[in-house]
């Protein structure tokens, strides 16, 4: 089974409005809210691609329970542990550029961490862990490693897309894939980088330091996966991006279910990328339809 983590939960509203203006009143001509965060994308990219998971973490309150009824609704297994402030709200304000602001999140105790670690002891070996989006500030800097050390010590793969500090801790734990995109692969190695040929540079870098596959995405400039014995690098299709919020996480949630399904490590980076660029072009997560319409335009050749 796949367990998607997700630390800190939120209801994404997404608010386009035609010309905001700073210090008025504005008024949205759409708007949508659906439930959020990178580990609960990343299970709701998977279940549309035919590939069941349990999504995991922290939820309470009103927006708590429209996360969970949402995902249920969807078909999803979720296992949240509830805490009593209410789940975050997080805006995606869409106008000529994006802006996103994402609130702080609820307050997590000891005992409510205690009951969620109790999962990762009872995995089995065939398992994947997935762990993406930043860690509530009520809770220990180092729980990503303490999830790893635990799945470790029982071969079980883990999946990591977060970044900043955590981003290094976890490479620590050498990790079965690692989705950074090129600023924080830059941030890690205290770079920048802007082509494909400085990230595949610094990319190798980490296989070398025992992440088993990394892949870089680097918005319209493409991505690259990088494996302990081969580089690929794949263009990303043209197409107007209007929302994207959750492109990464469908990279990973596209790439993730190919390899569940034991597609090659090629098929299942196309078919991530092509995943990513269909939520990019979309006001909501990527569908199948849209993947598909996009993989003829996916090229991936190896480096
Ligand atoms: N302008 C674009 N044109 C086509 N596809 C895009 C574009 N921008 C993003 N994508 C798609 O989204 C994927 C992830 O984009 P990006 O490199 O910006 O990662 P990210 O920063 O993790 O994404 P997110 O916006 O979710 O934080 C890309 O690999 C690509 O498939
Ligand atoms: O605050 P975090 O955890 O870094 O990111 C949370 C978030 O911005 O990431 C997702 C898109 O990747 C959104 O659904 C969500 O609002």
């Amino acid at each position: 089974m796949i367990y998607t983590v997700t630390l800190n939960p939120s209801v994404d509203y997404i608010a386009e409005v035609a010309q905001f203006e700073l210090g008025s009143l504005n008024r949205t001509t759409a708007d949508a809210k659906f439930p959020g965060g990178k580990g609960i994308n990343v299970s709701r990219v998977m279940k549309r691609l035919g590939v069941e998971s349990h999504a995991l973490g922290f939820i309470g309150g009103f927006t708590g329970k429209f996360v969970e009824d949402f995902l249920r609704n969807e078909n999803i297994h979720t296992n949240f542990v509830k805490v009593s402030e209410d789940t975050r709200i997080n805006i995606k304000l869409k106008t000529e550029v994006e802006t996103e602001i994402n609130g702080q999140g609820p307050r997590i105790s000891e005992n409510q961490l205690e009951e969620f670690l109790k999962v990762f002891y009872k995995l089995e070996k065939e398992d994947i862990v997935v762990l993406a989006g930043s860690i509530p500030g009520t809770l220990p800097a180092l729980i990503y490693k303490k999830i790893m050390t635990v799945c470790k010590e029982n071969q079980i793969k883990v999946v990591a897309d977060v970044s900043g500090d955590a981003l290094k801790e976890v490479i620590a734990e050498k990790p079965y894939l690692i989705k950074p995109n090129h600023h924080e692969l830059g941030e890690l190695f205290q770079t920048e980088i802007k082509t494909t040929d400085e990230a595949l540079e610094y990319g190798k870098k980490l296989v070398e330091q025992g992440v088993k596959h990394v892949i870089v995405s680097l918005a319209e400039k493409g991505a690259l996966l990088i494996t302990e014995d081969d580089c690929y690098v794949a263009n990303v299709p043209q197409g107007k991006v209007l929302n994207s919020v959750g492109a990464g996480d469908s990279v990973v949630g596209g790439f993730i279910s190919a390899i569940a399904k034991n597609k090659t490590m090629e098929e299942a980076f196309k078919i991530g990328v092509a995943a990513g660029s269909a939520t990019a072009f979309s006001m909501e997560l990527c569908t199948t339809e849209k993947i598909e319409e996009l993989l003829p335009h996916v090229q991936v050749n190896k480096v």
